[in-house]
């Protein structure tokens, strides 16, 4: 068995009186792409934000379960959510930069923001985290201009390279390309593949052929449960249940 970096015990996030996701206990391997599907409204969003603890937020939201992340739980007492959204990074839907920051800011913005101050670190990170996040090569040459003057998909790929800068264990990706247009979707599908070298990716996703094509694992949600959790290429082909192969096979979603 390959190891698990993350796992979800019987968890449920309930909304005031009602339930986003219910009772899903999921294994997160190691430097594996595990993709969330399923129709709108599922919970896929609900699921993937309790993984780094983003609902702590929101008063109404209730937590029971566990969500462990190498053996510990994230939601046991004492423990600090911003030290787990460091080693549990995610990345939104739309692109973040931060307006008035330069590129070179927006990469090195979350160790700016622990304090790390010497240049010649932020450098060498913001290059390391461009080149993971398949950029380097565009942005070398402009690193102080302005990060809103990027394309959209280059934008997506400098809020990657921001959460890849502080060494998170585990990315957490919402739709990252569903606001992108096809080649800027595949640059970051290609770029996929080198990161989870380094890091485990847990990725939500409408497309069901982008989970197909990217990930190693994929869970099928459907009105907050999860239906069917396999390998990725078994799901697809060979699903156990008969409303994954509904959905799969586009008969409803
Ligand atoms: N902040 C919230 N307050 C109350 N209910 C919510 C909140 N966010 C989501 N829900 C409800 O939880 C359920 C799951 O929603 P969620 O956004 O997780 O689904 P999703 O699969 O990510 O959908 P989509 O693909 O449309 O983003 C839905 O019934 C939704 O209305």
């Amino acid at each position: 068995m390959e190891p698990l970096r993350m796992e979800t015990q019987n968890l449920t996030v309930h909304y005031g009186k009602s339930a986003g996701v219910k009772n899903v206990s999921l294994p997160v391997h190691d430097r594996k792409i595990t993709a969330l599907i399923g129709p709108s409204g599922c919970g896929k969003t609900t699921f993937l934000r309790a993984l780094n603890r983003m609902h702590d937020l929101n008063p109404i939201v209730r937590i029971e379960g566990r969500v462990l992340l190498d053996g510990e739980d994230l939601y046991a007492p004492g423990v600090d959510p911003v030290a787990i959204r460091r080693r549990v990074g995610m990345v939104f839907q739309r692109p973040t930069p931060f307006p008035t920051m330069s590129i070179f800011e927006n990469v090195v913005a979350g160790l700016r923001l622990v304090g790390v101050r010497d240049r010649e670190r932020l450098m060498a990170v913001a290059e390391r985290s461009l080149r993971a996040a398949a950029l380097w090569d565009e942005v070398k040459n402009r690193l102080n201009e302005p990060a809103v003057g990027l394309s959209g998909g280059q934008q997506q790929r400098i809020s990657i390279a921001r959460a890849l800068a502080v060494e998170p264990e585990v990315l957490l990706m919402d739709e990252p390309t569903s606001a992108l247009d096809p080649i800027s979707t595949q640059a970051i599908e290609d770029l996929l593949a080198g990161l989870k070298e380094q890091v485990t990716i847990v990725i939500v996703t409408h497309n069901m052929q982008q989970a197909a094509r990217v990930s190693d694992y994929t869970a099928f949600f459907l009105n907050g449960d999860m239906i069917e959790y396999g390998p990725t290429e078994k799901l697809f082909t060979n699903p156990a249940d008969p409303r994954t192969e509904a959905y799969i096979t586009g008969r409803f979603g």
